[in-house]
């Protein structure tokens, strides 16, 4: 057994953390994987100071080709689960994140890897991206969250076309349906960065009170979002970002956010 790590983390800016997936051969999301994305999420919770989490892949021609399939022919009903189990906790920390999270995809992204994308706050895309949730092909369907935030992502329709056909959306396809926010030229890991550059300036606590509020949309009533709205903005002038904000525009100054 290989003691390389198969998922590791660098610091690139002030509160930017790139985290790179490298499990040969196609970043099948086994247990192994699994562990290290959990590791680098400890890791980033530990130091606090993480605005952005990038997280791309370092095997070509893959982002993640999702669940270990040759994992998943060798475990019992119970193991099954809780394999399902430790791959949705990564995604729902990342969901939950205390920072913005972006996926770098310039590879397949399938099934479980496009359901980690999709965890993702933003996704960016380069040139080689094709994303699909191929699961029906297993008979399976995608159980990590892909039924929920696919359609969120791309409506129901274009969700069900994806996912009832098995086929892998190319990256300008998905920049036109809304499956990726940008796509980069060449160096997808250049373009997550560039995006992370433009994020880093504002207040943490306002943006993910932002993601918040986008996400209660799809989970409650209009007047219920509206409250909801009300209450993340009550928030932010209670925890003095507001108030930061404000004075720094009249000060003509930076503002120094928490
Ligand atoms: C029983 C009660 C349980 C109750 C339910 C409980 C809930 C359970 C929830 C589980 C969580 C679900 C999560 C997710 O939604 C499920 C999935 O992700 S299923 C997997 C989806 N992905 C795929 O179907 C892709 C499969 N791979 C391919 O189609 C092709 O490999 C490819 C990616 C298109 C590439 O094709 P090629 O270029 O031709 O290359 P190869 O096919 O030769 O592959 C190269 C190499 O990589 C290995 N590999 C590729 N994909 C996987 C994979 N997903 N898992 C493991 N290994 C993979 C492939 O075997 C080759 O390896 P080699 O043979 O060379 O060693």
């Amino acid at each position: 057994m290989s003691d390389t790590p198969v998922v590791t983390w660098t610091t690139d800016a002030p509160g930017v953390v790139v985290v790179t997936m490298d499990r040969p051969p196609a970043n099948a999301l086994g247990i192994p994987l699994l562990d290290g994305l959990h590791a680098a999420i400890d890791a980033a919770e530990q130091a606090g100071d993480v605005k952005v989490m990038v997280i791309t892949s370092a095997r070509e021609g893959f982002f993640a080709a999702g669940a270990d399939i040759k994992h998943m022919s060798t475990i019992d009903a119970a193991s099954f689960l809780a394999y399902g189990d430790r791959m949705r906790a990564v995604n729902d920390r990342l969901a939950a994140a205390g920072w913005i999270s972006i996926a770098a995809v310039d590879g397949l992204a399938l099934g479980g890897g496009l359901e980690l994308a999709m965890a993702c706050t933003l996704r960016v895309a380069g040139p080689r991206a094709k994303l699909g949730l191929p699961e029906v092909r297993l008979g399976l369907i995608p159980g990590a969250g892909g039924t929920q935030r696919l359609p969120q992502l791309v409506g129901r329709g274009r969700a069900l076309d994806i996912m009832l056909t098995a086929r892998q959306v190319p990256a300008d396809e998905a920049l036109r349906i809304g499956l990726v926010d940008r796509l980069a030229e060449d160096d997808v890991v250049k373009g997550a960065l560039e995006l992370a550059g433009d994020l880093v300036g504002s207040s943490l606590p306002a943006q993910l009170a932002v993601v918040r509020t986008v996400d209660a949309a799809f989970a409650m009533p209009l007047e219920e979002g509206f409250a909801f709205e009300a209450q993340q903005e009550q928030g932010l002038f209670e925890d003095g970002e507001a108030a930061e904000g404000i004075a720094a525009f009249v000060a003509k100054r930076p503002p120094s956010f928490a």
